[in-house]
């Protein structure tokens, strides 16, 4: 293990030392997936000006009660089925992150890491699609998943990403991502999305590098 490799480990083993038990991570995820709900109706919302100032307040209120008991570090990691590391407050997976989707992988035998999952409107880049930086965000952790389950975890040194047709939202999709080589300290992962017609929308190769420092 290297510097920041390790430096990175501590952080995590820091945050896990923290009273984040089952109940404490249902009621977060709870109030997480309350918060997301309310973050696309912002976006949706056809309610006059006068009712949107007073949702704004009461949102406010809310926002100084949770304030109130303080500011911590964040979550942890839960080790989910098969070994995968699930970080609680990551955009892409974390159940307790309200900005995340959020998506779930499972990593099949062969070391191929899956998602299936629905991109509502608060990921849209081109009306009625998916940001193109919204899929290589799910692309890039997909591939880390696989990386790691590969045995051979890194950072993230390259994302070459082909956008094939554009990735429809609100509809199901599916992604997938395996380690194809690896070369030294370096890992190489190839992954795609999939749209509710199993045609590629996006695919990525992207080189993951255990640092040296
Ligand atoms: C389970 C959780 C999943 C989470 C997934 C999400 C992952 C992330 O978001 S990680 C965050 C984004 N990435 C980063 O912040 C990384 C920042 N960069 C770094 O820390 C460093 O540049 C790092 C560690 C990648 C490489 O550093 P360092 O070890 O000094 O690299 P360096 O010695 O130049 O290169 C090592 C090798 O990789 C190669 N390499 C570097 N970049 C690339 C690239 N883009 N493509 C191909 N090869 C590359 C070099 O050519 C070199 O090859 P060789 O050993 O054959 O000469």
């Amino acid at each position: 293990m290297t510097g920041a490799w390790t430096a990175m480990q501590r952080v995590f083993e820091e945050r896990d030392r923290q009273d984040f038990d089952e109940v404490r991570i249902a009621g977060l995820a709870e109030l997480a997936a309350r918060v997301r709900e309310l973050s696309e109706l912002v976006v949706l919302t056809r309610a006059d000006q006068s009712e949107v100032a007073v949702v704004a307040r009461e949102v406010e209120l809310l926002t100084r009660r949770l304030a109130e008991a303080g500011r911590g570090i964040p979550p942890g990691a839960q080790v989910g089925e098969g070994g995968i590391v699930r970080q609680l407050g990551s955009p892409v997976t974390g159940a307790l992150n309200p900005l995340a989707p959020p998506i779930e992988i499972s990593v099949s035998p062969d070391g191929t890491a899956r998602s299936e999952f629905t991109l509502g409107v608060l990921y849209e880049g081109p009306p009625g699609f998916v940001h193109g930086g919204v899929s290589a965000m799910v692309l890039d952790h997909l591939s880390g998943v696989a990386a790691s389950a590969n045995g051979t975890p890194g950072m993230t040194a390259g994302l070459d990403l082909r956008y094939r047709r554009p990735t429809p939202l609100g509809v199901p999709l599916s992604a997938e991502a395996k380690a194809v080589r690896v070369e030294g300290r370096k890992t190489f992962v190839e992954s795609r999305i999939l749209g509710p017609d199993g045609r590629v929308t996006a695919e990525a190769t992207a080189v993951f590098v255990m640092p040296t420092r």
